[in-house]
């Protein structure tokens, strides 16, 4: 597996679409023991390689005090400050918790009091919407994902909108119009019985996230396989940092989803 990244490669890889026709194979663990984990739990993702050994990806973990639902994700598996060097992106929620946004670790346009000239501004990677699904009764939650789309040299195109957002209020968001809407999902049952994730402990649930367009191509294959352990598989047009920031808003306990 040439593609796999040396330490020092590690943002780039994590930023970057897997290779074409490549599934890249990862496991995420939650770390709910300690004081406040239960609530606030760790997460680690980790690449399985092929000798079956794991190399370490990301960590991410939701931030206390925050308005809404606000998940830190770090290059480094100690540091999750916001102001840590492996700061390397978030995903932020809405207030009922349906709709999540996926940011790089740039700069917020709307800063207070202002944003220096020569601060980057974050990209928008992705932008998650479940639908909302009272007491679920209509069983496991569909969601939408819009991520940007890809140029003719198969690069993401990059999203930093100063005010237009990649999910705006009335809808998908009409940045560039470049947007590749993964189309509405559901967590189809692959085998099994599929409960939401937002249920630990009911079962095994294996969902597969797969582009609207076109034959089944599956994009993000999300299963648990034991109490905090989960699989990740994801594919091209996804990097690693969507993947994990999906999954991650997928272990959220939603208000209007359960
Ligand atoms: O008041 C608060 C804590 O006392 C929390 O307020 P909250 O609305 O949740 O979050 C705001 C805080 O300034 C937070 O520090 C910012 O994230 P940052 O630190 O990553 O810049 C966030 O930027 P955003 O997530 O919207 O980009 C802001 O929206």
């Amino acid at each position: 597996t040439p593609w796999l990244p040396r330490p020092e490669e590690l943002e780039g890889f994590v930023l970057r679409p897997a290779p074409p026709g490549v599934t890249v194979r990862c496991r995420i663990s939650r770390d709910r023991k300690g004081v406040d984990k239960g609530v606030f739990p760790f997460y680690y993702l980790h690449l399985e390689r092929d000798d079956g050994r794991k190399l370490f990806l990301m960590s991410g973990r939701k931030r206390k005090k925050s308005k809404t639902s606000n998940y830190l994700i770090s290059l480094d598996p100690i540091d999750l400050s916001r102001d840590g060097d492996g700061f390397i992106g978030k995903v932020r929620s809405n207030v009922l918790g349906t709709r999540f946004t996926v940011f790089d670790n740039g700069t917020n346009p709307d800063k207070k009091p202002f944003v220096p000239e020569t601060a980057p501004i974050r990209q928008e990677l992705a932008a998650i919407c479940y639908e909302t699904n009272v007491l679920g009764f209509r069983g496991p939650r569909k969601m939408t994902v819009i991520i940007p789309g890809m140029n003719t040299d198969n690069e993401r195109i990059s999203i930093r909108p100063k005010n237009v957002r990649l999910l705006g209020n009335t809808g998908w968001g009409t940045a560039g119009g470049k947007l590749a809407v993964l189309g509405n999902l559901s967590w189809d049952t692959a085998v099994g019985k599929i409960t939401a994730l937002g249920y630990p402990g009911h079962g095994t649930a294996v969902g597969k996230l797969t582009r609207a367009r076109g034959p089944q191509y599956i994009v993000l294959q999300f299963g648990r396989v034991a109490p905090d352990v989960f699989t990740m598989d994801y594919r091209a047009p996804l990097c690693a940092l969507q993947a994990f920031a999906i999954c991650l808003s997928s272990f959220d306990g939603k208000l209007a989803c359960e």
